[in-house]
């Protein structure tokens, strides 16, 4: 079995996958800031013979999940952002500083799609974009759903955004703090991603397919004009491309991977900014 971890600042999310079949036989999560402890949902390690990390939390985080599984599993191998990857050039003044996550799932986007726009909806939201031919434009980060919530101090933070709400009834006034809260939140992220796929696409001058993955990448999903898909494993398959153990990935498949979506002509994304900008 290989055992796929992704510790991000809230979740630390983990799958594993068997290494003949390329299956995945199971999944689950913990909070970050607790330890790794055999039992509750942690994976068995006896069945694990390789471990692959993305870590954007603490490094002592990092250090002691590394250290503990060593002692267990032959292999390990930890995602680091570089300067170049994949037929990617990653757009950082210092490539190393770009968050793992992101330069995880902006690889899998660019394996996938080609030029890109990768969204990932966790304790922060990240929008990062690749133009054809693999230039890493850089990206945004603004705070998550639950960060935005949290900041406010109105007493809302046990009052999640349902996954299932619709957007319309979240882009509506609210009539009760939470509700005005949730909705706020709702609003201010989607139409940062909204817009701010529109500005890059319209400075680049090229339409870009846009992959979103996270905690809340389903319920942002319903904001977002523009063809999209939701990719939940979308970190995970920047790993299998970075350190391809099975058949399967060895041929390049990543695990599930969406249809790309194709995007709108550059002239609808355009009227579209022109329209929001003259009202
Ligand atoms: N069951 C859940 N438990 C915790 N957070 C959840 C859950 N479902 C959705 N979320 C949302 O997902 C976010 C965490 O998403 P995730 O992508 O795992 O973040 P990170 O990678 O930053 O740890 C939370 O901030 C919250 O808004
Ligand atoms: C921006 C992030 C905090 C997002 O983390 P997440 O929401 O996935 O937990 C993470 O990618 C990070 O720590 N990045 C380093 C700073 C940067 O990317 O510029
Ligand atoms: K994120």
């Amino acid at each position: 079995m290989i055992l796929d971890l992704d510790i991000g600042n809230t979740l630390s999310k983990w799958r594993l996958k068997d290494a003949d079949s390329s299956e995945i036989r199971s999944r689950g999560a913990v909070w970050t800031r607790e330890e790794w402890r055999p039992g509750s949902d942690i994976p068995d390690l006896d069945v694990v013979e390789a471990v692959r990390i993305s870590s954007v939390a603490r490094r002592a985080v990092l250090e002691e999940t590394v250290s503990l599984l060593h002692r267990r599993v032959g292999a390990v191998h930890v995602a680091r952002s570089t300067p170049e990857a994949l037929g990617v050039t990653n757009g950082y003044e210092e490539p190393g500083r770009l968050g793992v996550d992101r330069w995880m799932g902006t690889l899998a986007c660019y394996q996938l799609a080609g030029g890109c726009c990768s969204v990932d909806c966790g304790s922060a939201i990240t929008v990062d974009f690749v133009l054809p031919g693999g230039r890493h434009l850089g990206g945004y980060i603004l705070p998550g759903l639950r960060l935005m919530k949290e900041s406010l101090k109105l007493g809302t933070r046990n009052v999640a955004i349902d996954p299932d709400s619709e957007a319309e009834e979240l882009l509506g006034p609210g009539t009760r703090t939470v509700e005005a809260v949730n909705h706020g939140i709702y609003m201010a992220a989607v139409s940062a991603v909204n817009r701010i796929y529109s500005e890059v696409c319209d400075r680049e001058g090229v339409p870009l397919p846009m992959l979103l993955t996270g905690g809340d990448a389903r319920v942002i999903s319903r904001g977002i004009q523009v063809p999209h898909a939701v990719w939940p494993d979308m970190v995970y398959a920047g790993l299998e491309a970075c350190f391809p153990l099975t058949a399967a990935e060895r041929a390049g498949r990543m695990s599930g991977a969406p249809r790309v979506p194709s995007p709108v002509s550059l002239e609808k994304i355009r009227a579209g900014l022109a329209f929001s900008m003259l009202l």
